[in-house]
């Protein structure tokens, strides 16, 4: 059911609860009022019956019994055209035994009174006592007291129900009329205003709904329509302060990881390269080694190593210092490093010794780029640095895959190398 149905609902039978509940009790209050007051007239006029009857005939004994009492109360009663009908109990009810206070009755009259002497003994009994009975205590309580010349001769009391009045219970059915008009009434206003309040509750919860969705898709930064000064609008806005909060920290979340991603690429990058050289250390070297080695060997493609060291490197410590070795390693790593393509590997291997691995590449070709590097590390301008700089590299070339490791085939190329030593310095040695 939906949250406007419900809505209507409730309005609809709280309102009927209300005008049924409001009109029921004045319905009610209002029966009991006119039943109050004509059971006050009947009486009265009753009293006032039995007073004339007793100044008349001087006491009720005395006198010509209940028939007479009857026919004198016909002579008084008002006209037939004002008097109410009988109860329907009273028709109903079988007329009592004579003697009996309740005389039997032509239609007249529609209520009971008990009527008994001044020793509170019933004379007459209205169908409930029989003539010569004691009227019972809680019956004397309701009893009135009928006096003759100041003295008391008789006690009337009241029972049963009286029947209301033909214009009374006109009354009565206006009443109940207008408060079916009452119910129809609210029950229209109900569902109007069910309609008109559900419509603004049911547009909001609608925008709440939409922009949880939307948060839910990823979109958090949401704004819903804030209507008036209910609860429901506090619960909108307060959403959409939530709404905000979680997309401000969101960002900065966001920020701050990619802060820390970048750092930690800044530092794994550090950890993988050579402070001085830039180029890549060995433990990098290692690593990627390992793999072009695999791949060579599940692909069949040719793989060469390379291994080269810089004559006499002490010597340029020493003799111009070590700030100008390092002003030759960087040179020496940056030759190495420009002539290189993508996809290979060059690294500082420790101290003045370099390494580099030549994927997809066959010994003589990695032989004559080798001794291609060697010459321009030669022929670069070193007396730039230093007018008696001289500066060249040894290097060993290994491309057998059957060593079996890439740290084999490095063994093998490091052995070349120190053939290269051997042999003179600033050569390249080759085998595989
Ligand atoms: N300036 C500088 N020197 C370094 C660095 N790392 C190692 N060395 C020096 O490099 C020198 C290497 O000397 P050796 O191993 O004797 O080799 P070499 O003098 O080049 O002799 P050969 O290799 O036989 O030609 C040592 O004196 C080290 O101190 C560095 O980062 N900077």
């Amino acid at each position: 059911m939906s949250l406007r149905t419900k809505f209507m609902l409730a309005l609809l039978l709280t309102g009927l609860a209300a005008v049924a509940m409001v009109g029921g009790l004045a319905y009610a209050g209002m029966t009991k009022k006119v039943d109050g007051m004509r059971r006050e007239r009947a009486a009265e006029h009753f009293h006032e019956s039995v007073t004339a009857y007793l100044a008349q005939y001087g006491s009720w004994e005395a006198n010509h019994g209940k028939e007479g009492f009857d026919a004198f109360m016909q002579s008084r009663r008002p006209s037939a055209g004002d008097r109410p009908p009988p109860p329907a109990d009273d028709r109903e009810r079988p007329p009592p035994p004579p003697g009996e206070g309740r005389p039997e009755h032509r239609g007249e009259p529609p209520y009971h009174f008990i009527l008994a002497d001044q020793d509170y003994r019933v004379l007459l009994g209205a169908g409930v006592y029989k003539h010569g009975e004691l009227l019972s205590e809680a019956a004397r309580k309701d009893a009135r007291a009928v006096e003759v010349h100041g003295r008391v001769v008789a006690y009337v009391s009241p029972e049963g129900v009286i029947t209301p009045s033909r214009q009374e219970l006109q009354y009565l059915a206006a009443m109940r009329d207008a408060l079916w008009f009452g119910v129809s009434g609210a029950a229209v206003l109900a569902l109007v205003l069910g309609v008109l309040l559900s419509r603004g509750l049911g547009r909001t919860l609608g925008h709440l709904t939409g922009a949880v969705r939307a948060m839910h898709g990823g979109s958090l930064l949401q704004r819903v329509p804030v209507e008036g000064k209910d609860e429901v609008a506090e619960l909108a806005a307060a959403f959409n302060a939530m709404s905000e909060k979680l997309a401000r920290t969101h960002e900065e979340l966001s920020e701050s990881h990619q802060t820390i991603l970048a750092q930690a690429e800044q530092m794994r990058e550090l950890s993988v390269r050579d402070a001085l050289t830039k180029l890549h250390n060995r433990r990098h070297f290692d690593e990627q080694a390992c793999t072009l080695f695999s791949h060579a060997v599940r692909h069949k493609r040719p793989l060469s190593v390379v291994i080269g060291d810089i004559d006499f490197f002490k010597k340029i410590n020493d003799q111009f210092s070590h700030a100008t070795g390092d002003t030759v390693l960087r040179q020496v790593g940056e030759i190495l490093r420009s002539h290189m393509r993508l996809s290979d590997l060059v690294a500082r291997y420790g101290g003045e010794e370099f390494v580099i691995a030549f994927p997809e590449t066959e010994l003589p070709q990695a032989a004559a780029l080798c001794d291609k590097l060697r010459a321009m590390i030669e022929a670069f301008p070193w007396h730039q640095v230093h007018p008696e700089l001289k500066v060249t590299m040894s290097m060993g070339v290994y491309a057998d895959l059957a060593a079996g490791t890439a740290e084999a085939m490095l063994q093998k190329a490091d052995a070349l190398l120190y053939r290269a030593k051997e042999t003179g310095r600033n050569r390249v040695c080759f085998a595989g």
